[in-house]
């Protein structure tokens, strides 16, 4: 039986736990940052731990071309948590707007004069309001997680840098982001299209809003999204704990795969 959660401020029926499907035929598209490893206090703090590389190197042998990660971090910054094995898997970053495969290589937007006036704008406001600026190669976020008061008041800059400069508005946790056009589910539907993927089916991994887009993109090709973390209003159809019990489930599926 489904269990109850209250979402929105209303009441609705909870998430199962997505079954295992055969690793065969199944396509992986894994978010990052509070899916494959926790939150941390500030962006470059996350901890990727050997175990955590150890298990995406199974998964990538064992589901060869259909491991993919799908993030809002720039392709460089995913290189330098993934190391070498980040150019042997297929990344849409960027939210999307940033591709990289092994067979068709990096697809890389130029970064506009607006990006650059954008970045130089939400600098100032995170050195006014003793906030983490964090540049990244398609956007520019504030991150308020140690000043949670600021919410309010980050939200509103980042939106206004936004509109200023023609650019997209990004909310995420704990923190406010301008960046270039894009979403997670282009991203999955052009990744989708490498032959590798051929007949396969899309399972979208996600935490943050920017992931609803991914569990859309997924579902509306036959596939599923699953929510990680708590529960809340969602397009996912399934949802797992955490990111521990993520981790669970994919050595369960490589289990399957043997
Ligand atoms: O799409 P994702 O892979 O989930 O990336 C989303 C954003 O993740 C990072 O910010 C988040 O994680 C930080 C480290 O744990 C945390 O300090 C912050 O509060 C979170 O919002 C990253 O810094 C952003 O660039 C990504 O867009």
């Amino acid at each position: 039986m489904r269990e109850r959660a209250v979402i929105g401020g209303m009441d609705a029926p909870d998430l199962i736990a997505p079954p295992l499907p055969d690793p065969a035929t199944t396509a992986l598209f894994l978010d990052f940052d509070g899916t494959l490893v926790e939150l941390a206090a500030r962006p470059e703090a996350v901890v990727v731990e050997d175990a955590l590389l150890a298990l995406i190197d199974r998964l990538a042998a064992a589901m060869p071309g259909r491991v993919a990660i799908v993030s809002g971090r720039s392709v460089a910054q995913l290189d330098g948590f993934l190391g070498t094995r980040g150019p042997l898997l297929a990344i849409a970053a960027s939210h999307g707007a940033e591709l990289r495969t092994p067979a068709n290589g990096h697809s890389l937007p130029g970064r506009s004069p607006a990006l650059d006036a954008a970045a130089a704008e939400m600098a100032a406001f995170a050195t006014r309001n003793d906030i983490v600026f964090e540049t990244k190669s398609l956007g520019a976020a504030l991150h308020y997680r140690a000043r949670p008061e600021l919410e309010a008041e980050a939200s509103a800059a980042a939106a206004q840098v936004a509109a200023t400069h023609g650019l997209t508005f990004q909310p995420g946790k704990m923190m406010a982001e301008v960046r270039l056009p894009g979403d997670k589910g282009a991203g999955l539907r052009a990744l989708f299209a490498d032959e590798t993927m051929a007949g396969a089916t899309p399972w979208f991994f996600g935490d943050d809003v920017t992931d609803e887009d991914g569990f859309a993109a997924a579902a509306a090709l036959g596939g599923a999204g699953v929510l990680i973390g708590p529960a809340r209003a969602t397009q996912a159809r399934y949802r797992l704990g955490g990111v521990a019990a993520l981790r669970d489930w994919l050595a369960a599926l490589l289990e399957q795969a043997r």
